[in-house]
């Protein structure tokens, strides 16, 4: 492991624990999910994969004996500057709590009659690029199908995943959502009905992802995209995305870095990151197997073959947005892709 300086951090998986505390009917759960990659370049919308940390966490705290109004209440939130609602109807973590409350009464004749009191510490930055909205979700998810004794598994969860996205940023993409719960890489073969295939990383797959101090929200991001392309740009998006499924499950390194090329959202949103492009040549520069934006922005992604062209290609990276126009500090992270997904602390 690179020793761990003022901005690079490569972290151990935290081991699992399971329930903080049960006595009296109240039993307490801690629960993880970390910052994912959305679209991957060429795949906008269909692809994704997780990191290994940063992530929020977030504790429930079940109360068989209390009864009120709503099930679920958000009791306190930090890491967030205060910018997100306490609503649980309108924040992801105890939204998609609602949701999967409901999916069990209906589905699983479990009824469950107490109260739910959530802790969300975010860790990710909001409006990132990272997957903020999709991580709370995951980390409250798992906590909470833990509390109620497993009833759902994984795949289930993404259900309630996806649809706290459109609470966060008014659209159920799911390139995020799925493997900030299932981990890997997840490609989304089809919407309705969802179809999901999680894709192993290649051994020696490092991420190195770059957080410039700017907030480009996911809503806004959308907005730029065209409805429709032309046929020409039809046919290269989706002979780089079989391209780059297919570097993944050979571990052709190569092959990937090739097939990092999206040619239907990068060309739109580009100009929204300050210094994309000489970032993007930083980081190519620097050994990178290949680079993009990271979701919808405006952190930006690049692989690399090992953790020390990795660490290289994040500092190429931080320092081209520290000097290109904009002058921006940034935030980086070298990580593997994280196997496990969402997990119980
Ligand atoms: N628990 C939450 N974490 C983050 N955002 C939330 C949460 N709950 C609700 N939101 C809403 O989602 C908005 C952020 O959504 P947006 O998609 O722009 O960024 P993001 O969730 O950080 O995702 P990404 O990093 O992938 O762009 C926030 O402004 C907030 O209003
Ligand atoms: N696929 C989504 C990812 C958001 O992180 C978008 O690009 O809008």
């Amino acid at each position: 492991m690179i020793e761990a300086s003022f901005y690079l951090i490569v972290y151990p998986t935290p081991k699992l624990t399971g329930i903080l505390s049960a006595e009296n009917g109240i039993k307490t759960i801690r629960g993880f999910a970390s910052a994912t990659v959305g679209n991957v370049a060429c795949g906008f919308d269909v692809l994704g994969f997780a990191i290994t940390e940063p992530g929020d966490e977030v504790i429930l705290t079940l109360d068989e004996e209390k009864h009120t109004g709503s099930p679920v209440s958000i009791t306190s939130i930090t890491g967030d500057g205060g910018a997100l609602p306490l609503d649980p109807k309108k924040n992801t973590s105890s939204f998609v709590v609602l949701k999967f409350l409901e999916y069990i009464r209906t589905h699983k004749q479990i009824d469950f009659t107490g109260h739910i009191s959530l802790e969300l510490k975010k860790h990710l930055p909001l409006s990132s690029g990272m997957g903020s909205s999709a991580a709370s979700a995951a980390a409250a998810l798992v906590a909470a199908n833990e509390l109620l004794g497993n009833p759902c598994t994984k795949m289930e969860l993404v259900h309630f995943a996806i649809e706290g996205e459109r609470v966060a940023c008014g659209s159920a993409h799911a390139d995020n959502a799925a493997p900030a719960i299932l981990g890997n890489f997840v490609l989304i073969r089809s919407y309705t009905p969802l179809d999901l295939i999680t894709i192993p990383s290649p051994e020696h797959l490092y991420c190195s992802l770059v957080h410039p101090h700017t907030e480009l929200r996911t809503s806004y991001a959308r907005s730029v995209l065209p409805t429709e392309i032309p046929l020409k740009q039809a046919i290269q998006q989706w002979g780089n995305v079989g391209a780059l499924v297919s570097g993944l499950l050979t571990s052709d390194y190569e092959l990937i870095g090739r097939a990092l090329v999206d040619v239907v959202a990068e060309p739109k949103r580009a100009p929204l990151i300050p210094g994309f492009f000489d970032v993007k040549q930083a980081a190519i520069d620097a050994g990178a197997l290949g680079c993009s934006i990271a979701g919808s922005g405006p952190s930006i992604f690049a692989f690399s073959s090992s953790e020390k062209t990795a660490l290289a290609v994040g500092l190429a990276m931080k320092e081209a947005f520290l000097h290109s126009k904009a002058r921006l500090e940034s935030d980086m992270w070298v990580s593997p892709i994280c196997k496990q997904g969402a997990r119980i602390l």
